[in-house]
């Protein structure tokens, strides 16, 4: 059987599913790449890869797609690592810079600031001050290990996640491992087993984990992220493409 092709997220965040993959006989049935997200969305919408572990907000780039996993990156509360970074209030903010590495997020604060905040700035993609804008009225969005640690260099830091869920009542879902055809349900199974197999084994990746004096990662991992992939969640990630089209 030819290897199935997967693009995981090369973020801390994909760490205990990673470990799962490793330490499952998995690993010899796949070609796995580890790309930041925008990358594992395009590699899927290109058909390099067959499942990918992508921006949810791309699968409104993909003619055929289907969740292939009970599990996600997603969150219940406050995710802790996708942020609007601001130095001035939300109302107040004219220009939002773009993360070129994201395209859930990014689709996120559009929806939050137009529908939840009701303010309508200008979106820059590909700013050449991207995560350090001189002007006070811009903004940026960011995720993944980038943003550990900075929650104290901005006046005001808006968890994306914490806000979708006061504007839905739902949790989010960042990420789900999708295919863009159709994957034996023996192969599915498996790799469902693998994944569960890491997110169980949190504590022993922990200990493999370089630690950081301005990061929990243990809380991190094992509470400000939620991998199930729950039917509210599935609710949510639905309901974020509608309110995506309607942008
Ligand atoms: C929680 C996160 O979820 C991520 C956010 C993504 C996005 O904005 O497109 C995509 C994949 C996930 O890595 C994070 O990166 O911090």
């Amino acid at each position: 059987m030819n290897k199935i092709k997967i693009s995981a997220v090369s973020y801390t965040n994909t760490k205990p599913f990673l470990y799962g993959i490793l330490h499952s006989e998995i690993i010899d049935k796949i070609e796995l790449s580890m790309d930041m997200p925008s990358d594992c969305a395009q590699k899927l919408i290109d058909n390099k890869v067959d499942i990918g572990l992508i921006p949810v907000a791309a699968a409104l780039s993909l003619p055929q797609w289907e969740i292939v996993s009970d599990y996600c990156i997603g969150a219940s509360g406050p995710v802790n690592s996708v942020f609007i970074f601001s130095n001035c209030p939300i109302q107040e903010v004219t220009k939002v810079q773009l993360d070129p590495e994201s395209r859930s997020s990014n689709n996120l604060a559009r929806v939050l600031l137009k529908n939840f905040w009701k303010v309508e700035p200008e979106f820059i993609k590909d700013a050449a001050d991207y995560a350090s804008p001189a002007d006070v009225n811009t903004a940026f969005v960011q995720i993944g290990d980038r943003t550990f640690g900075k929650k104290d260099q901005y006046k005001y830091v808006y968890d994306l996640a914490e806000e979708w869920i006061k504007f839905t009542g739902l949790p989010f879902v960042f990420a789900a491992w999708i295919a863009n055809k159709p994957i034996p349900e023996s192969f599915i199974s498996e790799f469902n087993q693998a994944l569960r197999l890491g997110l169980a084994h949190r504590h022993n990746l922990l200990k493999e984990l370089p630690h950081r004096a301005d990061f929990d990662l243990e809380d991190y991992l094992m509470h400000k992220l939620d991998f199930e992939l729950t039917a509210d969640k599935k609710k949510a990630l639905y309901l974020f493409l509608d309110y995506i089209k309607a942008l």
